[in-house]
């Protein structure tokens, strides 16, 4: 669980700034339509600072000591008064509408963007990254460029005129009192920065406090299963009850700064108010002042107080968002993999279904020091059906991902119809390939949507042909939505060797030259195992098909098994050539599962 506002606050450097401008790209083609926001802001922001002036010449106008009272002056100024809140008005929303837009499009194009390079990007940089975070990580990161590009950057432009054009206006209606007011300035910094420090260090760790009481939440709920089968729902609640204690403490801990903040902050604020006008009624009193001017300078003050507090918060937010963009470019930097839209494979990219592993040694990314295959070699002929067979963490699975070319071997090279793997386009060998996982991915839609994965945009009568040579046309059929049954999320409502048959039916409808089964583990009751034995094996006709077999019972008609044990190949034959090796791997394998 993220929490937005703890992360990602970072200084303001000048050199993050220059990295944060990277993103004006996406607002460059809106530029137009910004500048004119812009524009509209300057001018609802000067209509701002006229309010104070005009309603103390308004007071005045009423009978000041240095001006006579004059009706028609003050209906004059009262009209004026009406028209600039009009104009107000109407430049505000129109300014707001305009920022609304310019970024909602270049959020979109963002978003867009990111996602785009985002599922381009290789294995690798998935493997050290919890995905579920990256994905949370991301939306909030918008979310957060959101905010400032409609509201932050418009505020902060806001409160420099307001500050700025008000400290002139102040100074313009009096020296002596504007002076006056500056020196209470430092007292009531100092007060904000010293209780403003603790206030942010308690409030951050209670964010983090927060963040991981709210762990707990989403980890059992999501595994409420496990919590239910252990009996440890009380256990949970101690566990989740230690949070949130320490939650609460902190959060009053926090209060105590935040009182004393805020009572500082209005004692202050007040008394500076107090002194102004205590000091403006005086010269009032000398005939040096008229009322109204002494209610602008109030006027005037107090707006520029509410923008010099807004400012540390837009300071707050500009900070984040610079975090925020920091992330982002920092995903858009990482290098994509070359893949491209496929319609159709060129005739030289058509793979034969000859594969060959040439003295292979690889090791994952994030485990150097782990070498998963050592000088793998072996030969796979035009539609040859292969079993990788070996125990558990063999690297058998690895050897797909390299096959796919999720990875590329450190050592060795990878060939198919004899040229190495690196000179066909990435997207041209992964179109011609389908792979039927161990554990079957469904996205939450519908079966149709599920098996036209395959082939995205085949109609009716080929998605049901597929299913059909899946054997999985018979299960759609007696679902009452039938192609058009949801199947839940990740395929929830449905069976284990349903789950298969789809992907199966993904596979077929993909025909490929090259077919890849990860044999399920978990054993299927013998009918569905038999229905989807079935199905793989008309599916692996006319195809270079390998298996990965936890099974030895189904890879005797294999043409070829590969043995593996700590990523070497250390046997190479079929059944009956593999069980004559005396003390050989495969031997002992399949003696220990056919003894019981
Ligand atoms: N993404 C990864 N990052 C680092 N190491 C990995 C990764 N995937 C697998 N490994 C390691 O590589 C080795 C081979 O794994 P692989 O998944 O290829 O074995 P396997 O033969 O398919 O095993 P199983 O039959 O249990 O699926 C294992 O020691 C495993 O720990």
């Amino acid at each position: 669980m993220q929490d937005d506002s703890t992360q990602q606050k970072k200084p303001l450097r000048a050199a993050a700034l220059k990295r944060t401008f990277r993103l004006y790209k996406y607002v460059k083609p809106y530029w137009p339509a910004f500048g004119l926001g812009l524009l509209f802001l300057f001018i609802s922001s000067a209509a701002n600072l006229a309010f104070p002036k005009l309603l103390g010449e308004l007071v005045d106008a009423a009978g000041g000591h240095r001006v006579t009272n004059d009706p028609h002056r003050i209906n004059q100024i009262g009209l004026f008064l009406a028209g600039i809140l009009i104009a107000q008005g109407i430049f505000g929303y129109l300014r707001i509408m305009l920022f609304v837009n310019v970024t909602e499009r270049s959020l979109a194009s963002l978003r867009q963007h990111i996602y785009n390079h985002m599922i381009k990007l290789p294995m690798r940089f998935f493997l050290n990254r919890r995905v579920g975070e990256l994905g949370s990580r991301i939306s909030s990161d918008i979310s957060l460029l959101q905010e400032t590009f409609t509201t932050t950057v418009a505020e902060f432009i806001r409160q420099l005129i307001i500050i700025v054009g008000g400290l002139v206006l102040l100074l313009h209606t009096s020296v002596q009192l504007t002076i006056l007011m500056l020196t209470t300035l430092p007292v009531i910094m100092v007060i904000a920065f010293f209780f403003g420090r603790f206030v942010r260090r308690y409030s951050k760790l209670a964010q983090s406090q927060v963040a991981e009481a709210n762990t707990i939440v989403e980890e059992t709920l999501q595994g409420v299963l496990n919590v239910k089968a252990f009996a440890n729902e009380f256990f949970e609640m101690q566990r989740y009850h230690k949070k949130i204690r320490e939650v609460a403490a902190t959060g009053m801990k926090t209060g105590k700064f935040r009182g004393a903040f805020a009572a500082s902050m209005i004692v202050g604020v007040f008394g500076a108010m107090i002194g102004v006008i205590w000091r403006g009624a005086l010269l009032i009193a000398e005939g040096k002042m008229d009322p109204g001017m002494l209610l602008s300078f109030v006027l005037y003050s107090s707006f520029i107080g509410g923008s010099v507090a807004g400012l540390a918060e837009v300071y707050a937010s500009i900070q984040k968002s610079i975090g925020a963009t920091e992330h982002l470019l920092e995903i858009l930097d990482e290098p994509a993999e070359p893949v491209e839209e496929m319609t159709t494979v060129a005739p030289q990219d058509q793979l034969t279904g000859q594969i060959s592993f040439n003295d292979i040694s690889f090791h994952y990314p994030t485990r150097e020091d782990q070498e998963v295959l050592q000088h793998v070699s072996f030969d796979i002929a035009p539609d040859q059906q292969v079993a990788l067979v070996g125990p558990s963490g063999a690297g058998k699975s690895t050897i797909v991902s390299l096959l796919l070319r999720l990875y590329d071997p450190q050592e060795g090279t990878v060939r198919f119809n004899g040229k190495d793997a690196t000179g066909f386009p990435l997207s041209a060998l992964r179109s011609q390939m389908a792979i039927v996982p161990q554990d079957v991915f469904l996205f939450g839609g519908t079966i149709r949507e599920n098996i036209a994965y395959g082939k995205p945009g085949a109609g009716t009568e080929e998605v049901k042909a597929a299913a059909e040579k899946a054997n999985a046309w018979e299960f759609i059929e007696r679902f009452p939505d039938g192609l058009d049954t949801i199947v839940g999320e990740r395929g929830i409502q449905l069976s284990g060797g349903q789950r298969q048959r789809i992907a199966i039916a993904r596979a077929v409808l993909k025909n490929p030259r090259i077919l890849i089964l990860d044999e399920a583990t978990s054993a299927l009751d013998s009918e569905s195992e038999r229905l989807v034995q079935d199905a793989l094996e008309k599916l692996m006709e006319g195809r270079t098909s390998i298996v990965i077999a936890h099974r030895l019972s189904t890879v005797r008609q294999a043409d070829k098994i590969i043995v593996l044990d700590k990523g070497q190949l250390v046997e190479e034959g079929t059944h009956e050539e593999l069980v004559q090796m005396d003390g050989g791997l495969y031997r002992n394998l399949s003696e220990m599962q056919f003894s019981h």
